[in-house]
């Protein structure tokens, strides 16, 4: 049994990062459990997923928003940072590109979205071991420069996956428990 909860549907978790980085595998990965083989299909424009998820024994219902990362939809993309409580930035272990895009990524972000918006970097496709190019400590260094957290994921074996989108919701949904037991969280 589950504490009655109270969700707040604006705002929400949204993913960014280079086109082909994952982002919608890792979303479909964490929403269903599966991977996304075969033809890569670009997402046009933005895309969003609502997922349950229990924190703390708490029911945290999530709005996960699924950007294009191609830059020809980047102005549909800034109408969103506005209205997100934390961001989900992506590159891909094996594609450099990808992660020396990182910085432009996070100016975007400062001049877009939210001053207290919760930021996590993400190096994922780890599962591809023969094809990886940016070392773990390279993103580890990356990310402590900027202050934020920083995790390995790969969409395909599902590492990290759940962990990732769970620490985003703790961050982000503060949780009150008044006396009665009832628990509300707003995210
Ligand atoms: N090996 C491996 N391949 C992955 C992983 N995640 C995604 N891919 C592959 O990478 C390609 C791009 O994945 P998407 O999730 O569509 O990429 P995206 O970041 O959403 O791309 P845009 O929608 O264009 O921004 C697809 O061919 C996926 O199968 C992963 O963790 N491991």
């Amino acid at each position: 049994f589950l504490p009655l909860v109270k969700v707040r549907h604006q705002g929400g978790v949204m993913l960014v990062g280079d086109s082909g980085v994952g982002k919608t595998c890792l979303l479909v990965r964490f929403k269903d459990g599966a991977f996304l083989a075969g033809s890569f299909i670009s997402t046009v424009g933005i895309d969003f997923r609502n997922k349950v998820l229990n924190v703390d024994a708490v029911k945290v219902k999530l709005q996960i928003w699924d950007t294009a990362g191609q830059e020809r939809f980047r102005s549909v993309t800034h109408a969103y940072y506005r209205d997100a409580h934390a961001l989900l930035l992506l590159y891909d272990v094996t594609n450099r590109a990808s992660f020396d895009n990182i910085q432009a990524w996070l100016t975007e972000i400062h001049e877009y979205a939210q001053q207290d918006v919760v930021l996590m970097l993400l190096g994922n496709k780890v599962d591809s071991t023969q094809d990886r190019v940016v070392k773990r400590e390279d993103g580890e260094k990356l990310a402590k420069e900027y202050g934020v957290p920083f995790m390995e994921t790969s969409a395909k074996s599902g590492l990290n996956v759940d962990l990732a989108f769970t620490a985003i919701a703790k961050i982000t949904a503060p949780i009150f428990k008044p006396a009665s037991g009832v628990c509300f969280s707003f995210v």
